[in-house]
């Protein structure tokens, strides 16, 4: 069963994946880690369906973007049958991991699965728009002014890292997130 869940969320291009990679190479030395994302098995079965490569989608190339506006339509569909369809799967992946981490929380119905599900720790990722620009971030309608980019904005997350490029600053944060997850542990 898993014991943690570090439940992270942030603008698109923030760095969620990045420091999630970081976190959990830092946190394998404590613990046994497994990374998941809601949006994983969201785009496993849409690629399906439509007949795309599952791999493409999980990257940052251009199919992503080409098909987000409907994969968020398709996903929020499922969702209106079962808020935690796409969240019982991310956790499911590896049961019996010490912390999951997942990668890419977006809607307040996540945290609230993953926070009844387990000890969570709400992680946001924060970075300026001009940083979130030179990583090739573009304002879309329709997509980044609604939930899926939206919904944890006013959201109280239990730690906020900021990921402008200061790689030492990220470090002292990484630690600081690194010791508050070892007591979760050890609670
Ligand atoms: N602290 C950092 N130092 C160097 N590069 C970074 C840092 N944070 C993020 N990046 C780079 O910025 C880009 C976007 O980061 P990442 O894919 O982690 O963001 P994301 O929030 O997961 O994006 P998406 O909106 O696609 O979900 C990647 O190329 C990543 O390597
Ligand atoms: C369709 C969607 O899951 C895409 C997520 O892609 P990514 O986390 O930005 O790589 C977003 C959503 O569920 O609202």
């Amino acid at each position: 069963m898993v014991k943690l869940i570090v439940a992270i969320s942030g603008k698109r291009k923030s760095g969620k994946d990045f420091v999630a990679k970081r976190l959990a190479e830092k946190l394998r030395q404590v613990a046994t880690v497994h990374l998941a994302g809601v949006s994983h098995s969201l785009k496993q079965e849409y690629a399906q369906i439509h007949d795309l490569n599952y791999d493409e989608l999980l990257t940052d190339g251009p199919e992503k973007e080409q098909h987000r506006r409907d994969m968020i339509e398709w996903g929020e569909q499922k969702r209106k049958q079962d808020a935690g369809y796409f969240c019982r799967k991310a956790v499911s992946a590896d049961p019996n991991c010490d912390i999951c981490i997942i990668t890419d929380c977006r809607r307040t119905t996540d945290m609230e699965f993953f926070k009844n599900y387990c000890k969570t720790l709400a992680v946001r990722i924060d970075a300026d728009l001009e940083v979130r620009k030179s990583r090739g971030y573009i304002f879309f309608y329709g997509i980044d002014d609604a939930e899926s980019e939206c919904g944890l904005d006013d959201y109280k997350h239990d730690f906020v890292l900021q990921n402008n490029g200061d790689d030492a600053f990220l470090e002292k944060q990484m630690g600081e997130i690194f010791d508050i997850c070892k007591t979760l542990l050890s609670n």
